[in-house]
């Protein structure tokens, strides 16, 4: 299959400095349509020199441009401008974000882009509204606390939502006077280069600077320069292992928001119906390609096979196929080796005596793009690895349980702890299970609801820190208590003794 491109891709891509092309300087890494497989464009990576430059950049606009000193009032202004030029160019972007990660078209436009519009207009307002601190000590001193901008911030985003996420850290980081140096994932740069370039017409210059290229080579340059002052990151476990590592040498702050393999709990008491589209939107959304996707489905043995059942029936009618179509369900995975990683898994699930009940095939009557079939497995237990590792795909793994406690310890044991959701109309079951939950984002009776004043991310493995508007705010600043005595309080006069 010849799925038509959603749009044409600049035949060349690098990094931005300074609103000017950065050095490049490093290799050639192709850009693919995951829907054919065909190369859209080529991206011109940046080596350790022009990641300084751009870092040097950033440095110089914190240090004597004006961002960091504009009053509160202009910053939202610019942050409201940005939010409109996502907006006047929503569609554009959803193009390129399409063309670059196979993600369906139409939620890209009708969530994706508006999300990132959103993340700039939430940080606006929050901005607007922020409350002091201050502090009186009996009668003699007053204590305020000021919030200062860190400084330059390196944000390094994944390919599975490239804009949505990458928003995110440039309007939280921008709306408290940082400087940015963003590093999108060399899978995906299309949609956050453009995104970057137009941002340039509100933002004065070396405030928001773009490097592309392999985590390896750009990404750990960036996060080892001793110019970046706070690494944001999201992405893979391991990923962020390494780049902790590298940012502690330079005692940098970071917040890292990893992987999951979240629990989604059907109880006897749930709405099932409502349950199982839940259920088909926490793992099969996002193309599966998620942190925060329910890939463990935990149903109360009673009614597991009836769930499954009606769980794989609905999965094979899935619609697979174009991401443009305004009726596709489900478009391919992001890369030829992700598609292979997810697919091996099926494998995997069956050697540790797991049973696999529908996909687990590539969707070669797509064509050459890297479509696989939606799929799910029922584990042994929940030490088999397909219960235990993130996935990151179309790829659903069931497990029975038998009372609410046992339910609530087979979610827990993972080494990760990002979200989990819970399905049941009792409420007595709803509170045992989620005081018992240790995620930082529990879902009840709905799939995926962000809000963005609350804080988002996760226990263990699944992160450090979290996203979200007094969290971004306490990331995003450095906070300088200052004491003052209302009158010249008496000193002890030291060394006037003898
Ligand atoms: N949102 C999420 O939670 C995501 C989770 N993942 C998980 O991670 C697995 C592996 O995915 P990958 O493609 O390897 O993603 P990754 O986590 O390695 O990539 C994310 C970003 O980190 C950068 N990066 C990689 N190594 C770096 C380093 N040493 N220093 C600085 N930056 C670095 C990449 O270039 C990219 O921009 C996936 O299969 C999935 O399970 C991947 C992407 C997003
Ligand atoms: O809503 C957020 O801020 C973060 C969402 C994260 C994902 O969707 C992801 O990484 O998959």
């Amino acid at each position: 299959m010849n799925y038509k491109h959603p749009i044409t891709a600049p035949e060349r891509l690098g990094g931005l400095v300074a609103g000017a092309p950065s050095s490049g300087g490093g290799i050639d890494i192709p850009v693919w349509y995951p829907a054919t497989g065909a190369q859209v464009s080529t991206l011109t990576e940046d080596d350790a020199s022009a990641v300084d430059k751009a870092v040097n950049a950033a440095r110089r606009a914190f240090d004597g441009g004006p961002w960091p000193r504009l009053g509160v009032e202009a910053r939202m202004q610019v942050l409201r401008r940005c939010q409109a030029i996502i907006l006047a160019h929503a569609d554009e972007l959803a193009r390129l974000e399409c063309l670059n990660t196979g993600l369906l078209l139409r939620e890209l436009k009708a969530r994706h882009m508006v999300r990132a519009a959103y993340n700039f207009s939430f940080f606006a307002d929050y901005i607007g509204q922020a409350t002091g601190q201050r502090y009186d000590q009996a009668t003699d001193y007053v204590t305020t606390v000021a919030r200062d901008p860190v400084g330059v911030a390196a944000l390094i985003a994944p390919w599975n939502a490239p804009v949505a996420l990458a928003s995110m850290k440039i309007a939280a980081a921008l709306a408290f006077g940082n400087t940015c140096v963003v590093k999108p994932s060399e899978q995906t740069p299309l949609a956050v280069a453009r995104l970057v370039e137009l941002l340039q017409e509100t933002l004065p210059e070396g405030v928001l600077n773009l490097v592309n290229g392999r985590g390896t080579v750009t990404g750990a340059a960036l996060v080892a320069h001793k110019g970046v002052d706070l690494v944001s990151f999201t992405g893979g476990t391991e990923t962020g292992r390494a780049i902790m590592s590298a940012a502690g040498q330079n005692l940098v702050p970071c917040t890292m928001e990893l992987g999951g393999k979240s629990a989604n709990i059907i109880t006897e008491s749930a709405d099932l119906d409502r349950a199982l589209d839940g259920a088909l939107l926490g793992i099969f959304s996002n193309n599966g390609q998620q942190c925060l996707a329910g890939s463990r489905i935990l149903v109360h043995r009673s009614i597991m096979d009836e769930f499954m059942g009606r769980f794989v029936e609905r999965a094979e009618h899935l619609r697979v196929g174009d991401p443009t179509a305004d009726d596709t369900e489900l478009g391919p995975l992001a890369s030829a080796p992700h598609r292979d990683r997810v697919l091996g898994f099926a494998d995997i699930a069956r050697a540790d005596g797991g049973s696999v009940m529908t996909g687990a095939a590539r969707r070669e009557d797509l064509g050459r793009g890297y479509f696989v079939a939606p799929t799910a497995v029922r584990a042994c237990s929940n030490a088999d690895r397909v219960a235990q590792n993130e996935i990151f795909g179309p790829f659903a793994t069931f497990l029975p349980f038998d009372t609410n406690d046992e339910a609530v310890a087979i979610a827990n044991d993972t080494a990760f702890g990002l979200v989990a959701y819970v399905w049941s109309d009792d409420l007595p079951t709803v509170m045992q299970i989620t005081d018992g939950l240790r995620a930082g984002v529990l879902w009840v009776n709905t799939p995926m609801m962000r809000e963005l004043r609350a804080p988002f991310g996760g226990y263990g493995a699944s992160g450090v820190g979290r996203e979200g508007g007094a969290a971004c705010e306490n990331f995003y600043t450095e906070q300088k208590t200052i004491t003052i005595p209302r009158r010249p309080v008496p000193l002890r006069a030291l060394g006037q003794n003898n």
